[in-house]
């Protein structure tokens, strides 16, 4: 099975509106509401692909409990660790009228404690002993270490990728990761630079690849078999949010099945394009999949 990990578990809600007025009263069309966080969205795509998964990670209180019911009527298996913490709610805001756009708030989510950290890791040993994969993706609740993914990375037989930002996303190629994901912003926030400069740096710190989101621009990947770029054909319009989590689902595929890197490229390009245009993240469009899918230009 391929287990990914969602340390800031979340009730995902989307709000659809044609244009949001601010300093005003908006009237919300459809509402989404369900389980959440980076790796639920990454356990979604590859449960709809036909792949086992296990999700895991930290949540709690009547926030947790509706992150946990909403696993279970997804039917998506989970071994979720209960912390005292409530669990947070993100809301996504899609503005679907003239000027799409989607604004995201997210909150910060529980405070965790020493020890639940260290039965937590315990927890996590277990379960990646079992796996094929484990995709490791997402921010960290208040009382994790921004090492803490390294950390997990160095328990881990099996191969790992991170999908992170911020001091977490600075601290990973410490743990030998197999692949780093981060989008253009993130990695430029992580490393000044070019994409490819930033890779490069990000490998020379431990990762053994790095695969780079440049949106419509597709993808970069500098690897230990040489450097690839994924060109889209066009740009697909919709809800961005959730495109990155249906990319790194992408990406497990190709490592649990050892895909050669053209192909696990392909694969992962064409999910996320996918994803932009389906309303919900951790969702993505079939049929955009396919059309897509043939036309990306590898090089
Ligand atoms: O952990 P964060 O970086 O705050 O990201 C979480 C959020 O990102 C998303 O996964 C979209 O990628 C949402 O489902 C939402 O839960």
């Amino acid at each position: 099975m391929i287990l990914t990990v969602t340390l800031n578990m979340a009730l995902d809600v989307t709000y659809q509106v044609p244009a949001v007025e601010w300093d005003g009263v908006n009237r919300v069309g459809a509402v989404h509401r369900r389980a959440g966080g980076k790796g639920v969205n990454v356990a979604r795509v590859l449960t709809a692909l036909g792949r086992e998964v296990l999700v895991t990670g930290l949540a709690g209180g009547p926030t947790g409990q509706a992150i946990e019911d909403d696993l279970a009527a997804a039917e998506l298996p989970s071994a979720v660790f209960a912390v005292e913490g409530d669990s947070r709610t993100t809301l996504a805001v899609s503005e679907t009228g003239e000027r799409p756009a989607t604004t995201l708030f997210n909150e910060p989510g529980p405070e965790v404690t020493g020890e639940e950290l260290a039965a937590f890791t315990r927890h996590y040993a277990a379960l990646a002993g079992r796996a094929e994969v484990v995709v490791l993706s997402g921010s960290l609740p208040r009382g994790v270490p921004a090492d803490f993914y390294a950390t997990l990375s160095g328990l881990t037989p099996a191969p790992v990728i991170v999908d992170a930002d911020g001091d977490p996303l600075r601290h990973a190629p410490r743990g030998r990761p197999t692949v780093v994901k981060p989008n253009a912003e993130e990695l430029a926030r992580a490393v000044p630079g070019a994409p490819e400069e930033g890779a490069r740096a990000l490998r020379d710190q431990g990762a053994e690849s790095v695969v780079v989101s440049l949106g419509a621009g597709g993808l970069l990947a500098v690897t230990g078999e040489g450097t690839f770029r994924a060109r889209m054909p066009y740009a697909v319009r919709g809800n961005p949010t959730g495109a990155g989590d249906s990319l790194v689902a992408g990406l497990a595929l190709g490592l649990a099945e050892g895909t050669p890197w053209p192909e696990r490229l392909r694969r992962a390009a064409a999910l996320g394009a996918a994803a932009v245009a389906a309303p919900v993240a951790g969702d993505f469009d079939r049929d955009v999949y396919a059309a897509v899918l043939p036309r990306i230009v590898i090089t």
